[in-house]
């Protein structure tokens, strides 16, 4: 049951009144020392720390089991989300629902078999708080990945898109995964966020596509994140187009926001899992089968693009 708390406020005439907040921790922010929980939780029962984590996208993170990026982890040691305290429920299809340690390529990491979203009906914060769990055992480098819908014309099925920059329109709206109070452990109350995604990993994951001979599927753009979990009007995404928009998603922004608050150094990526219908007289609707095929059917490339990012990060950055 939620504990109330009562405030005492005046009315301007010196009359007192009084508020009742709701205040209860499931729906508010998990403390520091929650979390410190959930880490120990972990590193409890791991014998060695990865500085760098994943986030898999929409059917990225291999529910279909073999020749996915997860199933290429060795030495795993896998935790269901229900077994870690304080942990929210995957709900989606195409989200395993575990946190997965193993290495890749040999190098230690930390791997999200699923991720949360505002559409299944958790606040941003906590959407985003496996990422301070991540960082609470060590992670300073997150690789955020994720399905898009294509609005770039020049974006085809099946591409990858590093993203350069969001736009934030959830945030827009009054809606942030740092709203409320800020805990000076984590990071700074007003986080600079022009820097978000590094120029450095991206100019390296550039490379890697070059020497991939996958270029020509490989761009660089702008994603934003709505609420969904509907797909967009074609009036919206004229819109975001109009914004400057080149892939549309239904998460990672307020992943990487919370990263960045707590200084992890961020690398993103989308794939690009449909074009955006952006006229009427095209009857195509874009539906989450779609979205989990492109995954399966681009599991190969991502598993090498992703594999040799970790390689190039483990050897230039991790110290
Ligand atoms: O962003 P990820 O988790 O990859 O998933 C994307 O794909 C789903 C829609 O098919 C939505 O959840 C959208 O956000
Ligand atoms: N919002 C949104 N999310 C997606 N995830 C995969 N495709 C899409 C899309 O077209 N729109």
């Amino acid at each position: 049951m939620p504990e109330i708390i009562k405030t005492n406020l005046t009315n301007g005439n010196g009359v007192q009144k009084q508020r009742s907040t709701s205040f209860n921790e499931e729906e508010n922010k998990i403390s520091y020392e929650s979390l410190q929980e959930t880490s120990k939780y972990l590193t409890d029962r791991v014998k060695f720390t990865p500085k760098i984590g994943i986030i898999c996208g929409s059917g990225m993170g291999g529910y279909w089991k073999a020749g996915s990026l997860a199933d290429a982890l060795e030495d795993k040691i896998e935790f269901p989300y229900e077994d870690i305290p304080h942990f929210p429920r995957s709900t989606v299809e195409g989200h395993v629902g575990k946190l997965v340690f193993g290495h890749l390529s040999g190098v230690p990491i930390v791997c999200m078999q699923g991720r949360f979203h505002y559409y299944e009906g958790y606040p941003l914060w906590k959407c985003a708080m496996p990422v301070r769990v991540m960082k609470l055992i060590g992670v300073d480098y997150l690789i955020a990945t994720n399905a898009a819908g294509g609005l770039n014309p020049t974006y085809n099925i099946g591409d990858i898109m590093l993203v350069k920059d969001h736009i934030n329109l959830m945030g827009f709206a009054g809606n942030n995964p740092l709203q409320g109070p800020n805990d000076d452990r984590f990071g700074i109350r007003f986080p600079p966020m022009n820097q978000a995604y590094d120029r450095q990993l991206m100019k390296d994951a550039l490379q890697v596509a070059k020497d991939m001979g996958i270029s020509d599927i490989v761009h660089e753009g702008v994603y934003t994140c709505l609420g969904g979990p509907n797909f967009e009007t074609v009036a919206e995404l004229k819109m975001l187009k109009m914004l400057g928009v080149d892939a549309v998603g239904m998460s990672t922004v307020h992943e990487v926001i919370t990263a960045r608050h707590c200084q992890m150094t961020v690398f993103t990526f989308s794939l690009i899992t449909n074009c955006c219908v952006t006229d009427y007289d095209t009857y195509e609707l874009p539906n989450h089968e779609e979205v989990m095929d492109v995954g399966k059917m681009r599991q190969g490339i991502l598993k090498d693009f992703v594999k040799t990012v970790v390689l190039n990060i483990s050897k230039k950055y991790v110290k």
